[in-house]
């Protein structure tokens, strides 16, 4: 299967999101940073926005919450009609009552892992879960250098997940360019959130596109 791209609207024109979400008509979601500047030192927007984007979105929701006190708040998300919801696990007291509250509301379930946590903690509960995300910078902020370290942490995932038999997505967030998706992909990461890569080509439709076909290759697909 190819590798999904989730192009973030962090680097999008927000006063304009409707347009901006027409330029990416061929990505496979659109990823949506949600900060609270407690859980991350950044705000960006709240469930009525992501409401109004779920209305008008061509691709499905790909809501990334970086926020405090998930347990409370990710739920909600859910119960826009996602199709998926992530959490991060350093932000939730109950991570597998949560994913298991997000998947009975009908969005897939993600959970978030800064680069500093570990993976393995949470390798028992993947068949809980649909996607992990493996940030590849501090969350926060988009335009950062991608994380070289977060490698290893990419490839001790994919070999759990593979050895699981679980069915779970490895996303990877953060830095991720023309000159960094094949290093990710070879580690073994299948979906791909870019925002200034996207948002900053001429042509971010192009440039979903490039990134898909980099990827590919890179994974032997
Ligand atoms: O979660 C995020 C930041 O916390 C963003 O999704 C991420 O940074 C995307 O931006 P870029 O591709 O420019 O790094
Ligand atoms: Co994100």
């Amino acid at each position: 299967m190819s590798a999904c791209i989730h192009p973030s609207i962090l680097s999008a024109d927000f006063v304009n999101l409707e347009a901006e979400l027409a330029r990416i008509g061929g990505a496979d979601a659109v990823h949506v940073d949600v900060m609270d500047n407690h859980f991350v030192p950044n705000l960006t927007l709240g469930l009525p926005v992501v409401e109004r984007i779920q209305a008008v979105s061509p691709v499905p929701l790909d809501a990334h919450l970086m926020i405090a006190d998930a347990d409370r708040w990710a739920p909600l998300y859910a119960d826009l009609g996602l199709d998926s919801v992530t959490f991060h696990a350093e932000a939730a007291a109950a991570p597998v009552k949560l994913a298991r509250e997000l998947r009975a509301r009908g969005s897939k379930a993600g959970m978030a892992l800064r680069p500093a946590t570990a993976v393995e903690p949470y390798l028992d509960m993947l068949s809980e879960l649909d996607m992990l995300l493996i940030m590849t910078v501090e969350p926060g902020f988009g335009g950062q250098a991608f994380l070289d370290l977060t490698l290893p942490k990419i490839r001790r995932a994919r070999a759990a997940v593979d050895g699981s038999g679980a069915s779970v997505a490895i996303q990877v967030d953060g830095g991720i360019s023309a000159s960094t998706i094949e290093r990710a992909a070879e580690a073994g990461a299948d979906v791909f959130v870019a925002g200034s890569a996207v948002y900053g080509a001429d042509d971010p439709g192009d440039a979903v596109e490039r990134l898909r076909v980099l990827a590919d290759r890179a994974r032997g697909a």
